[in-house]
Order: C-alpha cells, then sequence, then structure tokens
C-alpha cells in the first residue's frame, strides 16, 4: 500500500495510526501542503485526489490499483478487509458512539481548520485564522469530552482502542498548535497519554515522519 500524507495532517495520521495498529506495512508519499503553492493542488496530484487533500491510500489488488481518499472511509475499508485487531466495537450501540464521537471531529473540527479554509479567512476576509480555529476546536474538544464521558475507559470507548482514539489524538495536536487550552479536557489528556504509550501510535506522530520540519 501506499499513503499520500502529510506529516502534520491529522487525516493522513489517523490512516497511519490505524495502518500501525493493524500492522499493515506501506510506504509513504509526502504531500507537501504548502510548498510550490501546495503540491496537492497540482495537475498530478489532483488526478490521484479531485478533492486536492490527503490523506489517499493506494491498494493494489487483484492486479488493480485502487485510490481511497477520505480518511473514514479507508478506516472503513481496513477494518473490512483486515478485521483484527477489530478499531469498532462489535456492540451496535457502541459502534455507533464510536463512529459519532469519531464524526465529531471529523466532520465537525477538522474541516472547519483546514488550511484551504484558512487560507480564505485571511487572505480574502482579512480575519483572524487562528482564534477561528481555536474557537471551533474549543467548542469541538468541550462537546467530544461531554459524550466521551459516558463510556470513557482507558480509551474512548473502554479499555479498548478504537477509531475515536485514531480521530482525537492527532486533533489534540491541532488543538495545541492553535492554542487551545487543553485543561478543561483531562477525560481527552488522559486518553491521550494512554496512546501515547502504544508502539502504533508513537510510529505515526507527526514529528516522526519521513517529511516532517523540525521545530
Ligand atoms: N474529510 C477528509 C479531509 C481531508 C483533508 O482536509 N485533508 C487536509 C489535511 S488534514 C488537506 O489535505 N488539506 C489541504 C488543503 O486544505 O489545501 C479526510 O478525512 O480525509
Amino acid at each position: 500500500m501506499k499513503l499520500y500524507s502529510y506529516w502534520r495532517s491529522s487525516c493522513s495520521w489517523r490512516v497511519r495510526i490505524a495502518l500501525n495498529l493493524k500492522g499493515l506495512p506501506y510506504e509513504y508519499v509526502p504531500v507537501h501542503l504548502v510548498k510550490d503553492g501546495g503540491q496537492q493542488n497540482s495537475d498530478a496530484y489532483r488526478a490521484i485526489n479531485p478533492m486536492r487533500t490527503v490523506p489517499t491510500l493506494e491498494v493494489t489488488e487483484g492486479g488493480r490499483v485502487h485510490r481511497l481518499a477520505q480518511s473514514m472511509a479507508i478506516l472503513e475499508y481496513l477494518e473490512e478487509r483486515h478485521p483484527s485487531p477489530a478499531l469498532l466495537p462489535a456492540e451496535p450501540f457502541l459502534r455507533a458512539r464510536c463512529r459519532m464521537l469519531s464524526e465529531m471531529v471529523n466532520s465537525g473540527i477538522q474541516p472547519l481548520q483546514n488550511l484551504a479554509v484558512l487560507q480564505r479567512i485571511k487572505a480574502e476576509l482579512k480575519g483572524d485564522d487562528k482564534a477561528w480555529c481555536a474557537y471551533w476546536i474549543d467548542r469541538g474538544l468541550a462537546a467530544f469530552q461531554e459524550v466521551a464521558l459516558e463510556t470513557g475507559g482507558t480509551y474512548c470507548l473502554g479499555d479498548t482502542v478504537s477509531f475515536a482514539d485514531v480521530f482525537l489524538v492527532p486533533q489534540l495536536y491541532g488543538a495545541r498548535r492553535f492554542g487551545v487550552d487543553l485543561q478543561p479536557y483531562p477525560l481527552l489528556t488522559r486518553i491521550e497519554a494512554a496512546c501515547a504509550n502504544l508502539p502504533a501510535f508513537q510510529a505515526a506522530h507527526a514529528d516522526r515522519q519521513p517529511d516532517a520540519v523540525p521545530a
């Protein structure tokens, strides 16, 4: 498998964690989201992913190359194709709660802090892109914690790692980047610390990627 990724992209990070948790090796193809006006906007990359975003996972199966985009769709594919270890709970209610928490990040927070959105806010609306981001991330995390309190154990859903943790951890990195105070979210930072003990999360960390820029 080949993963088109950017070190600091939270959506790519989710897929890296899931691939690692499932023990699936992959080739890392860096797509620089800022350099050259953003390599995601190049004709070559648009042919790979018309949404001009990372991640894209390329899978060769039965002699055919399949390209998958949208981290949630990729995670669902990995879960179906490589069910063990399971990243979705077996029980239908918990399964839905897991997807619910994941979507709170996937559609409730990340799209509002996406690079292309921030560039427009700053350049065209002359707005404060960082304050915009911090507001939506904070609001989203507050809701996430409230929901996670009902099911949280070591991780978001009891004591087993799931999609919800895979979505949460990169989002907390983004929160710090945009100056969000995480003091009000002790459950979330506790879960983050538990995930940080796992090799799959460690290897997926932004700073450990081949295209990472040292601070
Ligand atoms: N819903 C998509 C979102 C993908 C996305 O927005 N990726 C960001 C990085 S996390 C990106 O490539 N942004 C490029 C841009 O805004 O120009 C997913 O989950 O994969």
